[in-house]
């Protein structure tokens, strides 16, 4: 497995966020956390690069506890896309070289400059290159953050909200992307979502929090509408298009 979650628990002060969460991560594999609003799932993603420090149990990347890390070892391993992404006025071509941090010194290599060419060329990100951050629209600035991840060249890739701002073009264009570079490079993707046919369509591996605990888990075919209505509290059923899972609202009223 590239990530393993043991037993993790997250407080703040006396109020317990996360309660034993427990999961593993496959490579090429994209993991996505559901759950409605406030259950957790950032405090999830963060704890899982140490931006928080679980209160109890171990993440593991290949093995090695995170706890046992420091920040620099932990960011050659995971690259972490945040729900606000900052947009400082840097063009796109800085800030994808801001993920050779981790990898290089003061300044950086003729080899970091080279990586971000070619992760602008591998995305079709030419034309960017040299726009300012604060001049791009979501669906540009959600590339741009893909792409730094890319250069940083991790085996995990955490992802908070990738399309919360998108259209729906870009929404599926973005998970498409996301999907595809899981695949071919083989990486551990974990995702925060809240549209769940998206979710459906492109994750892999589906985690249901509620109450702060891992309420269910499952592959695609393993989802049921009892899991997303004891989850998001309204009865739903899952009907199928062309092959593709659709979840539909039955009622407003508590499941
Ligand atoms: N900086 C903070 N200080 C105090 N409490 C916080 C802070 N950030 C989050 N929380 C609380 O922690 C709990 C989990 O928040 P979190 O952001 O992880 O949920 P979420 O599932 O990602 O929510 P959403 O779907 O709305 O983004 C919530 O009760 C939230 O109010």
């Amino acid at each position: 497995m590239a990530l393993d979650v043991d037993r993790l628990c997250f407080a703040r002060g006396s109020q317990e966020i996360l309660d034993e969460i427990s999961f593993a991560a496959k490579p090429g594999e994209i993991t996505v956390i559901l759950g409605p609003n406030g259950v957790g799932k950032t405090t999830l993603l963060k704890c899982l690069n140490r931006i928080l420090a679980p209160s109890r149990g171990e993440v593991r990347i290949k093995g090695r506890d995170t706890g046992r890390m420091a920040p620099r070892q932990i960011a050659r391993h995971i690259a972490y896309v945040a729900q606000q992404s900052e947009t400082a006025h840097i063009t796109a071509f800085d800030a994808i070289l801001l993920g050779r941090k981790p990898h290089m010194g003061m300044l950086p290599r003729p080899e970091d400059l080279e990586k971000v060419d070619a992760v602008i060329t591998h995305l079709g990100l030419e034309d960017l290159s040299l726009k300012p951050l604060t001049r791009m629209s979501g669906g540009e600035l959600q590339k741009v953050c893909i792409a730094r991840a890319l250069a940083q060249e991790t085996d995990i890739l955490l992802m908070d909200e990738p399309t919360a701002s998108l259209d729906l073009k870009n929404e599926m264009r973005i998970l498409s992307l996301i999907r595809h570079i899981v695949e071919d490079h083989h990486m551990a993707a974990v995702i925060t979502m809240h549209d769940l046919n998206a979710a459906l369509r492109y994750g892999h591996r589906f985690l249901f929090l509620k109450d702060g605990r891992l309420h269910a888990t499952g592959a695609i075919n393993e989802v049921t509408p009892a899991m997303i209505s004891e989850v998001y509290g309204m009865n739903v059923e899952i009907l199928h298009h062309n092959g593709l899972p659709l979840v539909v609202p039955v009622d407003s009223r508590a499941a």
